[in-house]
């Protein structure tokens, strides 16, 4: 699936960002390996620290609908930010976990700027599963 299509699903995903608190929406767009999109959009919480971003939560829709942790093909997420909107350190750290570091992230805006990037590249030094098998 090219690139542009994939943002595309993720600004329509961002159509259902629950964002009372921040008016901020995101959209998320996971490409699986049999050509499936799983949306995700932020869900915001009045207790602030409970909110969900669009990436986990396109993650973890994927997974909780039976997917396996490191067969997906890319992941494209948007906001209306100046250029390509950076995703927060918490959803780097879960992209890593589920997704793995030579996975492509596609980012975006409403305006047309596009980064790609990796997981990797977006998390460098990172601490994984292998570091914890090291005292093992
Ligand atoms: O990459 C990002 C950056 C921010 N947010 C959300 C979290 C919160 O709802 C709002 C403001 O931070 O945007 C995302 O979903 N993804
Ligand atoms: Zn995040």
């Amino acid at each position: 699936m090219e690139n542009s299509v994939l943002l595309q699903e993720a600004i329509k995903a961002r159509a259902a960002a629950y964002i009372p608190y921040s008016g901020f929406g995101v959209g998320a767009a996971l490409l699986d390996q049999d050509g499936h999109v799983h949306h995700g959009c932020n869900i915001e919480n009045a207790a602030y620290a409970p909110t969900n971003c669009a990436e986990r939560t396109a993650m973890f829709r994927a997974i909780a609908d039976g997917l396996q942790p490191g067969t997906f093909k890319a992941l494209a997420v948007v906001g209306d930010t100046e250029g390509p909107i950076a995703p927060c350190g918490v959803c780097r750290q879960v992209m890593l976990e589920l997704c793995g570091p030579e996975m492509p992230v596609i980012l975006g805006n409403l305006k047309g700027d596009i980064l790609e990037t990796t997981v990797g590249k977006l998390l460098p030094h990172y601490f994984s599963s292998s570091n914890l098998n090291e005292k093992k």
